[in-house]
């Protein structure tokens, strides 16, 4: 569980409480205090999650895109910050155990839907995270790229944040 506190900002436009990512587990379940999170569409562009009255945000994280063959995507969001007040997240991080494999479903794998990923583990996560600008890549689409490769046998260049 991640509680993150985000204090007020004089210049909110100018600075990001989270910046853009996706979370590594299957799902992350997430009480917010006040509007902030925003999640990223196919067109790139950002939407703020309302608060909604005793609802929890539930987002997809990369274990499920994965173990969905692609099926689910994980939801890349951020959290903004306001001028006015302190903001709180909590987040509810579900994932597998830290050295698990985890990889496509053999169900969802035939020949009209080939493998799209190489197993992943949280702790390959992890070490990506400490080696790697966040900024510049995503874990997922580094194991995605990877088997690409390995599956078509050319090196196929892929936007970082999608
Ligand atoms: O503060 C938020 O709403 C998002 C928090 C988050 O993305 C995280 O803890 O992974
Ligand atoms: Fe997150």
């Amino acid at each position: 569980m991640a509680v993150n506190c985000y204090p007020a900002c004089p210049e909110p436009h100018l600075a990001l409480g989270m910046p853009p990512h996706s979370d590594y587990g299957s799902l992350t379940i997430i009480n917010q205090s006040s509007t902030g999170l925003q999640i990223m569409d196919h067109g790139k562009n950002w939407h703020s999650v309302p608060v909604i009255e005793e609802a929890l945000v539930v987002q997809p994280g990369d274990q499920l895109e994965i173990m969905s063959n692609g099926q689910y995507k994980s939801v890349i969001h951020r959290a903004t910050v306001n001028s006015e007040k302190k903001r709180l997240s909590i987040a509810s991080l579900h994932s597998l155990a830290l050295e698990k494999k985890v990889g496509p479903a053999p169900e969802l794998v035939d020949s009209q839907h080939p493998i799209s990923y190489n197993e992943g583990s949280f702790s390959g996560f992890l070490d990506y995270i400490s080696g790697n600008d966040i900024m510049e890549g995503r874990y997922i689409r580094h194991i995605e790229e990877r088997s690409m490769k390995v599956n078509a046998g050319a090196n196929i260049a892929l936007g970082h944040f999608r």
